[in-house]
């Protein structure tokens, strides 16, 4: 993905290799008619309002193109034409239509709004004439097609500078900015095409370096490779064993939540380790599942004395205080890989530091699954609430932690401490249920038991349970999750062009 810092300089690569920059604006003008004759019936009126920059310039070309296809077009300009630059100024010379200085009063004729107010170039909080047009046009439900991003929406925050037009559409360039996938831009943006513009590899690759750390689009593209293949000599412990810890009597069903999408998601074996107070309810519902009794941390010890135990989750149900941290205290210093969720993480509100610590000293791998409320106690006092876009929140947590961070919710985040970082758009409005970050958490020890890297695991869950989460739709519960493994997991193989293996695979 593209930082719109990264915009300018893969123009200027693509304009040094050749490309005259008024080429890239007519071919994002031509790409924005295109579709704006998809939305519109024929003849119809099209309101394009176009700002003081580029993305103005690429209004004013779609505008001409429209025109020339026997569309109605008003043209609204922000500020004087005067004012326009470069490439806009050349755009804008093209159009030989009238140019409006405030919008029509009589909004309810046109079928669509086009929105070239402010792209990539927005630098401050939309107010004044810009801020009554974005009003006006928003309150007549118009559908909106809008150019790069909707107007008001930052491009690399997703955050809404003031005011934001909402768009049924949005085409933007070359790829996807990170406000196509955050919230709130992303609720903004509607549909999103990504078209291309005539940049070459070669502008591509320095746009890709001026937006460094990398930031992805989550998907099997990235993790696909790191993905577990089963060969014929697979058996369960080369598949790996993950131990689950269990609260409680009464507080022992987030446990078990975790410990089956271990299991679905291709854990060789699984643990409940339960308090003996909770063995016998734990024991009612588990089957396939192994439990054994850890009452205090000295059990657990005892039970990591299994050098086959290679991952550690912690958090579901476990209680918020001394005995869950001491737990904790135990399993980082056992030097496995650890996924810390929900009581973890709160038992730790205020005290990441010392979190950290701990992780560092037992020197495995750890992965971290804050909601939004859970990130704010934990990272409480410290600098990592005061970063800007919730990606940068994120690359601080992990930074800090020293481990990989999913900062969960419809956009959900995850974030190495090198920097890289992948926002989650695969998922569902049904995933917002009691239970489901159980479930999320035990995929990731599951994907960790078998081998993958935290960053790939961590990315690779929050797809599955994303799938899972669309393939259901309605009506889901968080114990459909699990469930739903063999066909999300049929359906990556597919993906991955890698058929379930099977002897022949040998
Ligand atoms: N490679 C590409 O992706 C291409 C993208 N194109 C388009 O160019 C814009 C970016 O253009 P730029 O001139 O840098 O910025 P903007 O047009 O978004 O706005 C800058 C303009 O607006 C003023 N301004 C900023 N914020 C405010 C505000 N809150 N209120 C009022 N005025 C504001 C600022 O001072 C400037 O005058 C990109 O989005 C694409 O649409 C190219 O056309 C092709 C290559
Ligand atoms: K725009």
């Amino acid at each position: 993905m593209l930082s719109t810092g990264a915009v300018a300089c893969l123009d200027a690569a693509a304009i040094a290799g050749g490309i005259l920059g008024i080429a890239l604006m007519e071919a994002a003008g031509a790409a924005v008619a295109t579709r704006a004759k998809a939305l519109l019936p024929a003849n119809g009126a099209v309101l394009a309002l176009c700002g003081p920059g580029n993305n103005g310039g690429d209004g004013f070309v779609a505008a001409r193109l429209l025109a020339a296809a026997e569309y109605r077009v008003a043209l609204v300009l922000l500020g004087e034409r005067s004012a326009l630059n470069g490439d806009a100024a050349l755009a804008a010379q093209a159009w030989t239509g009238a140019i409006l200085s405030t919008i029509p009063s009589d909004l309810t004729r046109f079928d669509l709004a086009i929105d070239a107010l402010f792209g990539a170039g927005l630098s401050r909080d939309i107010d004044g004439d810009a801020r009554a047009m974005i009003e006006a046009v928003a309150a007549t439900r118009m559908a909106v097609l809008a150019v790069d991003v909707p107007s008001g929406v930052d491009g690399d925050s997703g955050s809404v500078r003031g005011v934001a037009l909402p768009a049924v559409e949005t085409i933007t360039f070359v790829g996807l900015k990170p406000a196509h996938l955050l919230e709130p831009g992303r609720g903004l943006c509607g549909r999103v095409e990504v078209v291309q513009i005539g940049a070459g590899p070669d502008a591509i690759a320095a746009g890709l370096e001026a937006s460094l750390p990398p930031l992805h689009k989550n998907g099997p593209d990235l993790w696909g490779a790191a993905f577990p293949r089963l060969t014929g000599a697979s058996h369960k412990y080369t598949r790996g064993h993950a131990v689950v810890l269990s609260g409680p009597a009464t507080r022992t069903g987030a446990a078990r939540l975790a410990a089956r999408g271990a299991l679905r998601v291709g854990a060789g074996l699984v643990t409940v380790a339960s308090p003996a107070g909770a063995l016998a309810e734990n024991a009612a519902h588990l089957t396939a599942i192994m439990l054994r009794r850890c009452e205090d941390p000295d059990d657990l010890d005892d039970l990591l004395a299994d050098e086959r135990l290679n991952v550690i989750l912690l958090g579901p149900g476990l209680g918020v205080g001394e005995p869950t941290r001491d737990r904790i205290g135990v399993a980082a210093s056992a030097g496995r890989s650890l996924v810390l969720d929900a009581d973890a993480l709160t038992s730790f509100a205020g005290e990441a530091k010392h979190l950290a610590g701990l992780l560092a000293d037992g020197g495995g791998e750890a992965v971290l699954t804050p909601h939004a409320g859970e990130f704010a106690r934990l990272f409480d006092g410290t600098s990592v609430l005061r970063g800007g876009s919730k990606v940068d929140r994120a690359r601080a947590a992990a930074a800090l932690m020293k481990a990989v961070v999913v900062f969960k919710g419809s956009d959900t985040v995850i974030a190495h401490p090198d920097g890289r970082a992948a926002i989650n758009a695969h998922g569902s409005p049904y995933l917002g249920t009691a239970g489901s970050g159980d479930v999320l958490g035990g995929f990731i020890a599951g994907l960790l038991a078998q081998g993958m890297p935290p960053f790939e695991a961590a990315c690779t869950a929050v797809w599955l349970h994303g799938d899972a989460g669309l393939r259901h739709g309605p009506g889901l519960i968080a114990e459909d999750l699990p469930e739903l493994m063999p066909a999300v997991l049929s359906g990556l193989a597919e993906r991955l062009s890698a058929a379930p293996p099977t002897l022949a695979h040998r």
